[in-house]
């Protein structure tokens, strides 16, 4: 389902260069729900924005449910981002000045659905993250982890193939971090998303399917199907 290959990604230069992935060959199999851990600055969210077509790669190729991710145009390429996967941040990445119906429906009325389809399917989304209620509320009339539900609505309106989610539980406390990786286990086991997620937290990567470790810019240990539950 994912597939990449001698994935590797340089910034900078000359004596200021770094070397964030050397070589990263990874396969994560439909439907998998991955956690992907490692040492503070080992490579984890480039290997998440490389994969997810956010960065490009300096060398690699990154194939997504049959798709040459690099092999596109840039055009073709974020289109594919926009219409087939979903992208959940630490810090939400919420529009403060949007309702939380408006903030779901927005990547829908980017790929020129009608508003009124747009709205509904937000309405959808948000009511199978338990914010049925709130679809009036702006981001800072709500808590936290409501926030990264409404987020989480948002990187699932479009029926993604693949869910990508950057630390996800990093802003929250251990109480929503639970009710937060539930509702992507249930999301996962729901609706077949397959969901990559960088963590720090032991107890969030032990409900996955999947722990992949890195260390300095490559993988160490790639985990055992099914072992994590
Ligand atoms: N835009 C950039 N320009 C220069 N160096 C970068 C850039 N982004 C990341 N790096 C460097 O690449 C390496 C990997 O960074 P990355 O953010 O992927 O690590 P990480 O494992 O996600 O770290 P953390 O757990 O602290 O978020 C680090 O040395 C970092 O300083």
């Amino acid at each position: 389902m994912i597939q990449a290959n001698r994935l590797t990604k340089t910034f900078g230069s000359g004596g200021s260069m770094v070397r964030a992935l050397k070589e990263v060959d990874l396969s994560i199999a439909r439907g998998e729900m991955i956690s992907i851990v490692g040492p503070s600055g080992c490579g984890k969210t480039t290997l998440l924005h490389v994969l997810s077509g956010i960065e490009l790669p300096t060398e690699g190729t990154v194939l997504i449910d049959g798709f040459d991710l690099y092999g596109a145009a840039e055009k073709v390429r974020s289109a594919f981002r926009l219409n087939k996967t979903g992208f959940v941040f630490q810090s939400f990445h919420l529009i403060p000045v949007l309702n939380a119906l408006e903030n779901v429906a927005l990547p829908l009325i980017g790929q020129g659905v009608p508003t009124k389809k747009a709205n509904e399917k937000a309405k959808i989304a948000l009511t199978q993250v338990g914010l049925g209620d709130k679809l009036n509320a702006r981001p800072t009339e709500l808590s936290g982890g409501q926030n990264q539900r409404i987020a989480i609505a948002r990187a699932i309106v479009s029926d993604p193939v693949v869910l990508w989610a950057d630390e996800p539980t990093g802003a929250l406390d251990s109480e929503t971090s639970e009710q937060i990786v539930g509702l992507l286990r249930h999301i996962n086991e729901t609706m077949g998303t397959t969901i990559v997620m960088v963590t720090h937290d032991k107890s969030i990567a032990a409900q996955s399917d999947r722990t992949i470790r890195m260390e300095n810019g490559r993988i160490i240990d790639h985990g055992e199907a099914g072992a994590e539950r």
